[in-house]
């Protein structure tokens, strides 16, 4: 099966359709998406646009009318579901851990069902809890109403990790959290995924949410048209329509400085070595470089390849402050 590799497998939907019975339209009309191996995809889009209907057509929770899905180029609909269930990972908001069976048989359920060695599948869940940040000693044998709402969620996210699946399909899995817990498990997934490289289907109402995870971003409008599919960065710097505009909301220029890092401008060098300008390192994102500036009263900072200036992140953004009296300031003491 298309599990041989677990580091990612390529997703194709071709003509992908569901009518419903008794529905007049369908849910789903004609979809037509290629998700490249290893990448995080977020489908964002209103409540009832048919998000979860096109992701539960790839692990034939629900049966397409038409169309195709391919994953690693094998044709799913030929595939027996419930095989091809045990090799999708499947994380969901309300969890859907069995309240009887503790946190350790709760993960360890899919690798049982493949017929691993116990010997095996004791290691694997122990390694999980660990990697969702759950300490096995202390969790191993809890009731998953021991647990709070986050706490569940990681366990329902190591539970789609259990059998390494190539490919994970996510449905608002951190939508029950408050919004602290709720970043911290996107900061946490971010890193398990730059490790992981599994191919992910990622759903969410949360713009934000996509931003923050996606490689790249679906956004659907009814019927799971795409009105615009590309990286977070290009949807934030030119969205396709107005549709798609709404969704950015009004701060996109803030998105924007977030989502890029003083790696991404050209700085203007030599570096300085010990001139007064605030510095930062490596990595750090456009918007904290601002932050830096505005806190040490200057329009530039040292990065470790040279002088970032204000005009230069300005430009970088696409926004017209390159051109406030900023410019002049800089250009004075260059
Ligand atoms: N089993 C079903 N039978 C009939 N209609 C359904 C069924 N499941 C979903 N629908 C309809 O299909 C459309 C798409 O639903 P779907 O749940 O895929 O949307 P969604 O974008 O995931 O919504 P939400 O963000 O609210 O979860 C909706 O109009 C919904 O009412």
């Amino acid at each position: 099966m298309f599990d041989r590799d677990p580091a990612g497998v390529r997703i194709e939907l071709r003509g992908l359709t569901k009518h419903y019975p008794g529905q007049p339209a369908p849910a789903v009309d004609n979809v037509n998406l290629d998700i490249p191996a290893g990448e995080l995809v977020v489908f964002v889009g209103p409540s009832g646009c048919g998000k979860t209907t096109t992701m539960k057509m790839i692990n034939r929770l629900v049966e397409p009318t038409s169309g195709e899905i391919r994953i690693g180029g094998e044709d799913v609909l030929n595939l027996h579901p419930d095989e091809l269930r045990r090799h999708i990972g499947y994380a969901i908001q309300q969890v859907g851990l069995f309240p009887h069976l503790t946190v350790g048989e709760n993960v360890a359920l899919v690798p049982k069902l493949l017929g691993w060695p116990a010997a095996k599948v004791a290691d694997r869940v122990e390694e999980l809890l660990s990697l969702v940040n759950l300490e096995p000693g202390a969790y191993h044998d809890r009731y998953p109403r021991q647990l709070s709402g986050g706490q569940q969620q990681r366990v329902g996210v190591a539970r789609a990790l259990a059998a390494d699946p190539p490919v994970m399909l996510m449905d608002e899995p951190f939508g029950a959290t408050d919004p602290i817990t709720r970043e911290h498990l996107q900061s946490e997934f971010a890193k398990l995924q730059k490790k992981l490289r599994k191919t992910i289907i990622f759903v969410t109402h949360d713009f934000e949410e996509a931003i923050t995870l996606g490689d790249r971003i679906a956004v659907l409008r009814e019927r799971s048209h795409i009105a615009q599919y590309d990286t977070p960065a290009n949807i934030l710097a030119a969205p396709a329509d107005d549709y798609v505009a709404g969704f950015i909301g009004q701060d996109a220029t803030l998105k924007r400085l977030a989502l890029l890092t003083v790696d991404d401008v050209p700085a203007v060098g030599p570096v300085p070595s010990s001139n007064g300008l605030p510095r930062v390192d490596a990595g750090t994102s456009l918007r904290e470089a601002l932050d830096t500036m505005v806190a040490h009263g200057s329009d530039r900072c040292a990065t470790p390849s040279g002088v970032l200036t204000y005009t230069a992140l300005c430009e970088a953004v696409g926004t017209d402050g390159a051109k406030t009296g900023h410019e002049e300031v800089a250009a004075g003491d260059r």
